[in-house]
């Protein structure tokens, strides 16, 4: 059964509340995107928006850390998260890292930016929950989609693991039949669900190809 997360990066953040509301029912959670300023060129938002967002929805949080020195923050991210993703690239001691996630009763993931190789997660794979492969380079949202993720989709699929693999940016109805076949189970989908003018016909589209 495949999963789609729409990302609140691309809604409006002037009224949060009715867009989340809107779809909740279509979605399987939704994707936090958090932004430092460091690990990307871009700051998004941070613990008051999901703290709000919390209290009016009980779907599955998705928190996908594009900062440095994520450690420093898992804590406290994990009481308004389900899951929380690091990147490989922001991260010294992964192992440590994914431990305290862990601890803290959330999901693991690790995210790789579209340079990484996924033979660099041989080690920690039996320790995740899902890898967030990046199909565009993280930092903003709208942005196209790079087309060798395929490729690095069969790769991970051939390492022989169960692991949930998600794909995140430039994700719509034309490439996601074609990122299920090459082993994805997981969709981010920002611009292609709140950038439309009907997001549920839009979350339905993308259901109904499948
Ligand atoms: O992590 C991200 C960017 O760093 C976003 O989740 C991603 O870009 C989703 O937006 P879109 O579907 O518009 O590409
Ligand atoms: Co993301």
């Amino acid at each position: 059964m495949v999963k789609i997360f729409p990302s609140i990066l691309a809604a409006n953040f002037a009224n949060l509340e009715k867009d989340l509301k809107n779809v909740e029912n279509n979605v399987d959670g939704f994707h936090m995107d958090i932004m430092d300023g460091r690990f990307v060129p871009n700051i998004s938002f941070g613990f008051p928006v999901l703290e709000s967002l919390r209290k009016i929805t009980n779907k599955y949080f998705d928190t996908h850390l594009m900062i440095v020195e994520p450690d420093n923050y898992i804590e406290r991210f994990s009481k308004v998260s389900d899951s929380i993703t690091v990147h490989y690239e922001a991260t010294t001691h992964l192992h440590r890292t994914i431990s305290q996630i862990k601890k803290f009763d959330c999901e693991a993931g690790v995210s790789l930016n579209p340079h990484t190789p996924v033979s660099l997660l041989e080690e920690i794979l039996p320790y995740l929950d899902k890898v967030l492969i990046m199909s565009v380079n993280p930092g903003f949202g709208g942005q196209k989609f790079i087309e060798t993720t395929y490729n690095k989709i069969r790769k991970l699929k051939d390492m022989n693991s169960n692991v949930e693999i998600m794909i995140d940016g430039g994700v719509n109805p034309n490439n996601i039949d074609k990122l299920v076949k090459a082993g994805a189970s997981s969709f981010v989908v920002g611009s292609a669900v709140f950038k439309t003018s009907d997001p549920n016909k839009a979350i339905k589209e993308m259901r109904d190809i499948l």
